[in-house]
């Protein structure tokens, strides 16, 4: 199938060059793209975004806003726009790394599974009529390795991302044919053994942030 559509992301060249940070394409599927990035986060910011995050994932649990919900088996929770440094660093590298300016992103989502927990086919996107500033990218990054599943499945393209501490997996859904789009439909399998942190990036078409 030619290649016919326009992307965000520039992903020429095996490696990514970024203010701090050497990024590797690890594997590419062109259309709709997706890719597999090694390096993104060093090991030590993946640990800091799980201790960070740990503490208020056990807060929200006996808080009444915990909706529990068959989609997603896992537990969330989100940082503030640049709320520190660390989150401050990797969202500028994100920014720069997703081609879409920091005041276009979501806040930081940090999602936590045990053994046992999934995210079920999903888009990103929301698909109801008349939305305005949709997703448009995502970026989802591995904060640990799981010993036994866990992995990030495009059910469509028959696609699987293993994850990998440090390694995230990129992919857009902006693409005039609708099709494409529909392509990205996702999900995180069930982790068997262990447990599984990943921290996902959403970015959208016009600004979010006042910032
Ligand atoms: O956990 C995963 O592998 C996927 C996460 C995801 O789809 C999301 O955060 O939107
Ligand atoms: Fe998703």
């Amino acid at each position: 199938m030619p290649i016919s559509e326009q992307t965000i992301f520039n992903s020429s060249g095996n490696t990514i060059t970024t203010k701090d940070r050497e990024i590797h394409i690890v594997g590419k599927l062109d259309e709709p793209l997706i890719l597999i990035l090694d390096n993104v986060l060093s090991h030590t910011e993946c640990d800091t975004l799980i201790n960070l995050a740990n503490n208020r994932l056990q807060r929200a649990k006996i808080g009444k806003s915990r909706v529990v919900s068959d989609v997603r088996t896992s537990s969330n929770m989100f940082f503030e726009e640049s709320e520190n440094e660390w989150i401050g660093v990797i969202e500028s590298r994100v920014s720069e790394l997703m081609n879409i300016p920091i005041s276009h992103a979501e806040p930081m989502q940090i999602l936590h599974y045990k053994a046992g927990e999934q995210y079920m086919p999903h888009l990103d996107y929301f698909t109801s009529e008349n939305v305005v500033n949709n997703r448009i990218s995502t970026l989802v990054m591995y904060l640990n390795d799981v010993e036994k599943g866990g992995e990030t499945y495009f059910p469509s393209l028959r696609f699987t991302v293993t994850p990998k501490k440090g390694r995230a997996v990129y992919f857009e859904y902006l693409y005039t044919d609708n099709l494409l789009n529909e392509l990205t439909l996702h999900a995180g399998n069930p982790v068997t053994i262990g447990e599984k942190w990943v921290a996902t990036q959403w970015m959208r078409r016009q600004r979010l942030r006042n910032t």
